[in-house]
């Protein structure tokens, strides 16, 4: 399954006049793959992201996820749609501060309403995944910034979506660890078949992704993907 935007126009009230966010936006992710959307700010990737979670509509175009065109859904659809389908990584971290690692995953499953058994063993096979089994009773304020972004990426993929939205997952981390989240939602979106978009102002991380689509003034571009990132020989 797929996440396709056709043709997506969005502007935002300034007073009397209208700021134009995005303008006649395309983009097809094809399950299993990584977009990489990077721009400068302002550019419009952050409304291109909340246009793709259904959570602005735009004045023009449609957004289809899974098969399903979004427009004219109600908002109670929209928001099952959500849950069932879309998975988000915001930039800054969210994790809930009085919650364990395992318990900020259990909580997703606890509000799809599904058992609290099931729900634990699927967290930790998750934490396992993004390297994090080890920590999964520490709270958030004992975890570095980069296991924090691990156990968000976890948590977004716990209701099993078909989309993944990312957005600046790099922004508090190092080239290092900045690296190692780019390859970590790109294994995974490989392994459960994600549609993942992900936003970055950072082109040198851009190396795992399938394909990098630029934006300027709110016009997209697909552009080549660059070679791999080659590991620096010893001196
Ligand atoms: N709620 C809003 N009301 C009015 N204008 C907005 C609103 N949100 C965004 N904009 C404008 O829309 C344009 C696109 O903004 P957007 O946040 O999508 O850019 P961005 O590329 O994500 O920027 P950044 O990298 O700084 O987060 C900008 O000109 C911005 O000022």
């Amino acid at each position: 399954m797929s996440l396709i935007l056709t043709d997506v126009s969005l502007t935002y009230a300034d007073g009397d006049d209208r700021v134009l966010a995005l303008d006649n936006v395309t983009l097809d992710v094809p399950a299993g793959t990584v977009t990489a959307v990077v721009g400068p700010s302002g550019s419009g990737k952050s409304s291109l992201l909340a246009v793709a979670a259904t959570l602005i509509a735009p004045d023009s175009g449609t957004v289809v996820i899974d098969g399903v065109a979004t427009s004219g859904l109600s908002r109670a659809r929209l928001a099952e749609l959500r849950r069932r389908t879309i998975g988000i990584v915001f930039q800054q971290s969210n994790l809930v501060p009085s919650l364990t690692a395992v318990e900020q995953l259990q909580v997703m499953a606890w509000i799809d309403g599904r058992s609290t058994r099931e729900a634990r063993s699927r967290a930790m096979s998750l934490l396992e995944s993004v390297g994090m089994a080890d920590h999964a009773d520490r709270r958030p304020h004992a975890l570095s910034g980069g296991q924090r972004q691990r156990v968000n990426i976890a948590r977004a993929l716990m209701n099993e979506p078909n989309v993944l939205l990312v957005d600046e997952p790099t922004s508090a981390l190092d080239q290092e660890r900045g690296e190692e989240i780019v390859e970590l939602v790109t294994r995974l979106s490989r392994e459960r078949h994600t549609a993942t978009v992900l936003v970055t102002h950072d082109r040198s991380l851009l190396g795992a992704a399938d394909r990098v689509a630029e934006v300027h003034d709110g016009r997209l571009s697909t552009v080549p993907s660059p070679p791999p990132l080659t590991p620096s020989l010893p001196q």
